[in-house]
């Protein structure tokens, strides 16, 4: 009989299995394994088995793979939907997601893009005046709290507009901080756990909705948007319409609010902090950083991100070596034949893509595991016109058969990458202008990485030293 199952990675214990070893370190994990069963294998987590496929080919046949035999609402919703809320992301079906990523990403023009710039830049000025831990000539910085505060602040400033931006330091706080606890891997793996953190996290979500639709309430009274007004992504939603010729609805548009306040802003903070990281390990490139503005004007403006090469390098290589989503997952819907192997995955099964065991292949890149932002002076990302495909939200490349893919591919790739990037620019480059960074010891030694939460970053505490260069 032909073996049609990928070998299975040993485990002493039922139903935990490798959850443990996996928990703990999963690109260890995975690489490790990758050695001894090859690019696909299977493991098990709390009684049930996932099945990984690494390398380049993995990838793509994850993330290019058909929706009809691939789907991510299936594995997702029970994490999203509780904090996200109903009729969005995974709550809906998959054409009308694709419809709502349309909406955000065409919400996010290059003249928004443009005007976020001196809004990011001013709200680390203002972080920088107010933080207590920034005070005086010098001193030291937990870099994960701090780049959680300022990624906030300028995702909110930018993304939903001044009347949110407001509440963030009051009465959003606190609801932020319950709704962002129940967004934990635990809601992934139990999920119907009736945990005292996720009753809070449903009535953050209430409440926050509810300031939500009061805010959109209170603009369409005023009828349409003022000349002076800012063009913000809520206003943007306001206008938008479906394929169906349904506008969204009022609740919709307050849920893919908070889907924007929450997500994306983990994935920034994480590579915000480990930038800061290396760069205090690395002071003679964050003086590199320092002489490429010495031409720029006082004020960054757009222009700017584009006249900031190394920087750019800065945030790539960042996100190459501390993917903060470290595990893509899939539900298979139909057998699934692996091209070149005698394997079928059957209906039923997870299957786990992982672009970060990528970033970390020898094979791809020379010394993987070292931060070297100046290894993409020489590498030149090929990306020819044939190579697109559009799922319902613009175009996108078709070729998930790049080693490095930090905001994945295909139908479910990130819509949020330019903002991404002119976020970690400019909030990096304005302090890089302001201070001279370094670790505690002198010695360029980071934390090691915390993967206990849905999103991998620095253990804390992450602190560094910092001195005003002024
Ligand atoms: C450095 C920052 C970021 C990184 C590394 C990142 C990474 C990713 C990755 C790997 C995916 C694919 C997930 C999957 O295939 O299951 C993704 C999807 C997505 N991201 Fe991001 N992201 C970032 C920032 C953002 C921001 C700022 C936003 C919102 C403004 C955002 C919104 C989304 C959305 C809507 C999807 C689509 C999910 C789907 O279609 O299923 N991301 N991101
Ligand atoms: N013992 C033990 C033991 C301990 C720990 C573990 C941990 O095991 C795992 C396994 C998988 C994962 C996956 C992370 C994961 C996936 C999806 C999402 C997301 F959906 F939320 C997101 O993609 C996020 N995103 C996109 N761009 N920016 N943010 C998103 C999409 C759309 C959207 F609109 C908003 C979004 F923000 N978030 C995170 C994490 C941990 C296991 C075992």
């Amino acid at each position: 009989r032909r073996k049609s199952e990928p070998p299975t990675v040993f485990h002493w214990f039922p139903f935990i299995g490798n959850a443990i070893s996996y928990g703990t370190d999963p690109c260890d994990f995975m690489i490790k394994n990758r050695k001894k069963y090859g690019d696909i294998y299977s493991f098990t987590m709390f009684g049930s088995k996932t099945t990984v496929y690494l390398g380049i080919a993995g990838n793509e046949f994850i993330l290019n793979g058909k929706i009809s035999d691939l789907n991510a609402e299936e594995i997702y919703a029970p994490l999203c939907t509780p904090v996200f809320g109903s009729g969005v992301v995974y709550d809906c079906p998959n054409a009308k997601f694709m419809e709502q990523k349309k909406f955000v990403k065409f919400g996010l023009t290059q003249t928004a893009l443009e005007s976020h710039v001196r809004l990011i830049e001013a709200e680390v000025l203002a972080y920088i005046k107010t933080s207590p831990s920034l005070k005086g000539p010098r001193g030291t910085v937990d870099v994960s709290t701090s780049m959680a505060q300022i990624t906030i602040f300028t995702a909110g400033r930018t993304l939903q507009g001044a009347e949110v931006r407001s509440k963030l330091t009051n009465e959003f706080a606190k609801l932020y901080h319950d709704l962002d606890n129940g967004f934990q891997p635990i809601n992934f793996l139990i999920p119907w756990a009736p945990l005292p953190q996720n009753r809070r996290r449903d009535r953050a979500h209430t409440k926050m909705r509810g300031i939500y639709m009061d805010i959109i309430s209170a603009r369409r009274a005023r009828g349409a948007r003022l000349e002076e007004e800012e063009p913000d992504m809520l206003w943007n939603l306001m206008g938008c319409v479906y394929k169906d010729g349904e506008p969204i609805g009022d609740k919709e548009i307050a849920h893919m609010m908070i889907t924007l306040l929450l997500g994306g802003q983990h994935s920034s903070s994480s590579a915000g902090a480990w930038i800061l990281l290396h760069l205090a390990a690395r002071p003679d490139i964050a003086d590199e950083l320092f002489r490429e503005q010495q031409g720029l004007g006082e004020e960054l403006e757009y222009a700017d991100i584009e006249r900031m090469p190394l920087m750019q390098a800065v945030v790539k290589e960042t996100l190459r070596l501390r993917s903060s989503i470290h595990s893509i997952m899939r539900m298979v819907k139909s057998p699934m034949s692996v091209p070149g192997t005698e394997f079928v995955i059957k209906p039923g099964r997870a299957v786990l893509a992982s672009p970060a065991v990528t970033h970390l292949d020898g094979s791809y890149f020379a010394n993987p595991y070292v931060w070297d932002p100046h290894r993409w002076d020489s590498r030149v990302e090929t990306e020819t016109e044939e190579d697109l495909v559009d799922y319902g939200y613009g175009a996108v490349s078709k070729g998930t058969r790049s080693p490095y893919l930090p905001f994945g591919g295909g139908r479910h790739r990130c819509i949020g990458e330019g903002f991404a990037y002119v976020n970690l620019c400019t909030i990096v480059a304005t302090l890089v202008r302001n201070f001279r960074f370094s670790t505690l010891d002198g010695k360029p030694t980071l934390p090691p990485t915390d993967y206990t939460s849905l999103f991998s970053m620095p253990t804390r505490p992450a602190v560094i030293r910092w001195e005003g260069r002024f």
